[in-house]
């Protein structure tokens, strides 16, 4: 590295900055001539309230706002690689695009097509690039580079991948533009229409992969996906937390970014279900029992009181209509086949039967009656009786109290699908309803009506997907519609009691097997969903030796899935054995506080409650519960009494099998450099080497 090349690069990026402060200061000078029109509050919005200035500038608040968002300077530096193509060009790959003067461009968003020559292109796949240089920065300011002569076939070893792999970690997790390896780069640049299903060790990437795929899509897909939007669901609100920075810094922040709980609200629960409860509504054979609680109440024209002699007889006036058995019977049939909802069901019936009506006035009067006289014949009090029997409104609270509270009722619904006992777990009052319960209304109200095309994503990104049950799997599949999933997960981490044994089964339940229609409105003859399934096992996060510890566990937890591969050779691994358990996790975190980074105490739940009050107050420790720890990571990790985490009993106090051996796998997969086993007891089986 040459110090004037250096220099030259370093001028190149403060000639960006400024650059990027321009366009900065003149969308702030936009903002304040036109936006300021528009009272932020918020309350001139209404369509029709305000004068045409300040509609402009609303529309030029939408516009200004989040530009001046991505306009920020956040003390990063703009670009982190050049490349140089075999036609002479040459172009620096940054985070966002921005243009000189003469509106060239001086440095290229990562996600532009040509970015990807800079994360694919190597030695025996050039893809034109005859020079890739990678740049070295702190903050803002660029400190070095290292280049890859790609025609002469040289491949280096990245000094600066491997500085940001095993940088310490300060707090919540950070964007890898950067870095962007060329197997995550395929899965991120894979095209908006493609459903994903990532199977990865721990510290492979999926979380990163996911959210630079949504911002990868945000890009690429602009007006498509900024009006249908694009979702990321996680598994609690602690990791939603640790990921909430990495989208902004990449420029977007216009990603809904939420979990399964808060789609249905069952974040908020007050009450809760006994193990056995909870485990059966969040089965999918619940989804029948909520299907037939629904459509069950239609009835056919007899129950209406129809007979075939008399048929269903309207009163209009000093006119008598005549509807007959068949025609109705027909009628009741064509509702069901032809609408999705039992709403729009209902409708169809009653438009039949007015239209049944018509066509015998049209006949006699030789005129065709208005829409007011439709709306008086659905009133009759035939018509409303006929329809009240046959096919009676509901709402989904009517019917929740049905299923929970009516015996008889509930005995019909879960006939042939429930054994008696199960379906006697789910007697109760619904009006407290459980976490559970709210995933129940949400199945009966998808029955009942469409939603609203404004609740529906264009893309949804599932983190930690193995840990959702089939009925959470379709309330996110509702939200889906026509769009499209990235779906990343471990079955080997999946500790929920409902954790899913197979991702084709899980792909299914959120609408994307191989019988599921491209969603709904797709009509038949559509093509069918495809999912591309692929496997990521390059490990980022946790060194070699302490991965080769998590991989011995690995085999006993019954899940037919890789093991990790760590690019890692740094890293320790160490034990304090000893009677005084407390004394152990005491003097291992004075050790660890030694070095830089944050220091992660990862205990049985229990255990963890108790030695809190041990680090409250302590700068960089955390101590988190076993079953907290998933998706977290520390650049040093204490794992305390690993035999007490293989026997902790799950959520709820059920002892569910093999989930305490899943949290430790868990446990032990955290750290990004060090790792710290504290024990008295002797250590769980399935951690001793083999023959040990
Ligand atoms: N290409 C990369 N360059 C630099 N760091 C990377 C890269 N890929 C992943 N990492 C880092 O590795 C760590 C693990 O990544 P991530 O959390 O996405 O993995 P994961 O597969 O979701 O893990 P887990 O299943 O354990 O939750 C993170 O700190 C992430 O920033």
């Amino acid at each position: 590295m040459s110090e004037a090349e250096l220099r030259a690069e370093i001028a190149h990026h403060e000639h960006a900055r400024a650059l990027m402060a321009a366009m900065r200061d003149l969308t702030e000078a936009i903002h304040r001539t036109y936006a300021g029109d528009f009272d932020e509050s918020g309350k001139n919005l209404g369509i029709g309230d305000v004068g045409s200035d300040q509609h402009f500038g609303w529309a030029m608040a939408n516009y200004t706002v989040p530009r001046l968002a991505d306009l920020t300077d956040r003390d990063i530096a703009l670009f982190f690689g050049r490349i140089w193509m075999d036609d002479g060009e040459d172009f620096h790959i940054g985070r966002r695009h921005i243009r000189d003067e003469r509106n060239d461009p001086m440095v290229l968003d990562w996600r532009a097509p040509l970015a990807e020559q800079y994360y694919r292109a190597s030695a025996h796949d050039r893809r034109d690039v005859a020079k890739r240089r990678r740049f070295g920065f702190q903050g803002s300011r660029i400190t070095g580079f290292e280049d890859e002569n790609l025609l002469l076939g040289e491949e280096v070893a990245s000094d600066i991948l491997t500085a940001e792999i095993e940088r310490p970690r300060t707090g919540p997790m950070r964007d890898i533009v950067a870095t962007i390896q060329p197997d995550q780069d395929e899965l991120i640049r894979r095209d908006a229409a493609t459903n994903l299903c990532v199977q990865g060790a721990p510290g492979t990437g999926k979380t990163a992969v996911g959210l630079h795929r949504a911002a990868w899509l945000l890009y690429n897909y602009t007006g498509k996906l900024t009006k249908s939007g694009v979702l990321i669901v996680g598994p609690n609100e602690g990791f939603l937390s640790y990921i909430s920075g990495v989208l902004p810094t990449l420029g977007e922040t216009s990603v809904w970014q939420t979990t399964v709980q808060q789609l249905t609200g069952a974040h908020t629960a007050a009450a809760t279900d006994t193990h056995e409860a909870a485990l059966l509504k969040h089965d999918e054979r619940i989804a029948l029992v909520c299907e037939r609680a629904v459509w069950g109440h239609v009835g056919t024209a007899a129950d209406g009181g129809v007979t075939p002699d008399n048929g269903l007889l309207i009163a209009d006036g000093g006119w008598r209509w005549r509807l007959g058995l068949t025609y109705l019977d027909e009628a009741v049939a064509n509702a069901r086949k032809h609408t999705r909802t039992y709403t729009a069901g209902r409708k169809a019936l009653e438009d039949a039967i007015v239209q049944g009506v018509r066509r015998q006035a049209e006949i006699r009067s030789g005129h065709s009656p208005d829409a007011k006289w439709g709306t008086r014949i659905k009133r009759t009090e035939a018509v409303s009786g006929f329809m009240e029997a046959v096919w009676p409104k509901l709402n989904t609270k009517a019917v929740m109290k049905k299923l929970y509270g009516d015996q008889a009722f509930r005995d019909d619904a879960t006939r042939g699908i429930l054994s008696a006992e199960e379906a006697a777990l789910l007697a109760g009052k619904p009006a407290r309803p459980t976490a559970a319960d709210l995933l129940i209304s949400d199945e009966i109200e998808s029955h009942l009506k469409l939603r609203e095309p404004s609740e529906s994503f264009g893309h949804i990104v599932i983190d930690e997907a193995q840990d959702l049950s089939p009925m959470q799997c379709r309330v996110i599949a509702r939200r889906s519609g026509k769009g499209s999933v990235t779906v990343l997960g471990d079955l080997a981490q999946g500790t929920t009691p409902w954790a899913a044994a197979s991702w084709t089964d899980q792909m299914r339940h959120l609408g994307k097997g191989p019988d599921s229609e491209n969603g709904p409105g797709s009509g038949s003859g559509s093509p069918r969903v495809t999912v591309e399934h692929t496997e990521l096992t390059t490990g980022f996060r946790v060194p070699a030796v302490i991965i080769e510890l998590a991989n011995r566990v690995l085999p006993h937890l019954n899940v037919g899935v890789a093991p990790a591969r760590s690019i890692r050779s740094d890293g320790s691994l160490d034990y304090i054995a000893g009677a005084d358990v407390t004394a152990g996790v005491r003097a291992a975190v004075a050790k660890a506080l030694k070095e830089e980074g944050l220091v992660g105490v990862i205990a049985a739940d229990a255990r963890a409650e108790e030695l809190r009050p041990l680090f409250e107050g302590t700068e960089r420790v955390e101590l988190v519960a076993a079953s907290l720890a998933k998706g977290l990571e520390f650049d040093h990790v204490v794992v305390v009494e690993p035999v007490e985490i293989v026997e902790a009993p799950a959520t709820g106090g059920a002892t569910v099998e093999g989930v305490g051996l899943r949290h430790l796998y868990v446990a032990l997969t955290r750290a990004v450099s060090r790792l710290t086993v504290v024990h008295a007891r002797e250590l769980p089986a399935e951690m001793r080497e083999p023959g040990a």
